[in-house]
């Protein structure tokens, strides 16, 4: 079993830089910590940065990350997944340092998404993030991760990794915790790439005065304000540039780790099976396809 520790960063390909540097700063309140190169990396906590654009052909999702223990978990993880026959490649060096981490490993993930698994990730511990707006955030919270099959991804998941089920939404959606926090790894029903990036914030006030911020700066809303009833987060979904899909929530529900906890599945037919305020929901989201 390769045991995640934590998210690490997820990586994402822009052809319009400018556009990502404006929203991540002004819109959601990053901190730009480094753009060298063709990389911008973002910071919403301890972590060196939690989100990297890298500029160039390929728009969307390039890798999601996720923390091991030390290299001999790396190793282990390694052989383990090789076994299983999925081809891992080695990051070299050059790679490892723009990604601000000691090692790692990558491979594909059912869906085509690109996994890296980190050791030594830079943490800042001492510098406050500077936010660049002050949304609130406290710190980089879940991923939200699109698989055609969903089951086949979640059979990869749980078969190799520390990955426990929270919850189901009806066959479209399955919500994974790697420690209490409800979920860390979402994963949606879709073609492949990242379904979306979310940003934990500290209080309903920090929700509710980015919908009017948002709204004021035209920033396109999808759904929200909200709150789910799997994990009890009130949310607050909106479109950044290339239609990536960001996310605010706040309050999201802790799991103890004694056992006890049985995933739930919500049907897609009842009206709050996402949102217990019964707020307008996509399409996308409300059957399953
Ligand atoms: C929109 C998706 C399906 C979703 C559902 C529930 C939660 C939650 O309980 O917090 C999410 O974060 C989601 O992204
Ligand atoms: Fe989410």
């Amino acid at each position: 079993m390769i045991n995640l520790i934590d998210l690490a960063y997820v990586r994402v390909g822009t052809a319009d830089m400018r556009a990502q540097l404006d929203f991540a700063q002004d819109i959601v309140g990053l901190e730009l910590v480094r753009h060298e190169g063709d990389t911008a990396m973002f910071r919403a906590d301890n972590r060196h940065h939690c989100l990297a654009f890298v500029e160039g052909d390929h728009v969307g999702s390039l890798a999601s990350a996720f923390v091991l223990a030390g290299p001999a978990e790396l190793e282990a993880a390694a052989a383990q997944l090789q076994a299983d026959g999925v081809e891992v490649t080695r990051g070299t060096p050059e790679e490892a340092r723009a990604r601000r981490v000691q090692d790692f490993i990558s491979f594909l993930s059912p869906g085509d998404n690109r996994i890296e698994l980190v050791i030594g990730q830079v943490h800042v511990e001492a510098r406050p993030v500077r936010w660049a707006r002050p949304a609130g955030i406290t710190e980089f919270g879940h991923l939200g991760i699109e698989a055609p099959d969903v089951m086949e991804a979640h059979d990869f998941w749980t078969r190799h990794f520390n990955i426990k089920v929270s919850d189901w939404i009806g066959e479209n959606a399955v919500l994974t915790r790697i420690d209490p926090v409800h979920h860390k790894l979402a994963i949606f029903k879709d073609s492949t790439g990242l379904g979306h990036v979310n940003f934990q914030v500290g209080s309903i006030d920090d929700v509710m005065r980015s919908w009017r911020f948002l709204e004021a700066n035209g920033v396109h809303i999808t759904m929200g304000p909200g709150r789910h009833p799997q994990s009890t987060a009130i949310f607050l979904y909106f479109k950044g540039p290339e239609d990536m899909t960001w996310e605010y929530s706040y309050g999201v529900r802790l799991i103890p780790d004694d056992g006890t906890w049985v995933p739930r599945h919500f049907d897609t037919a009842e009206p709050d099976f996402i949102d217990m305020w019964r707020g307008a929901v996509p399409a996308a989201r409300r059957q399953d396809r």
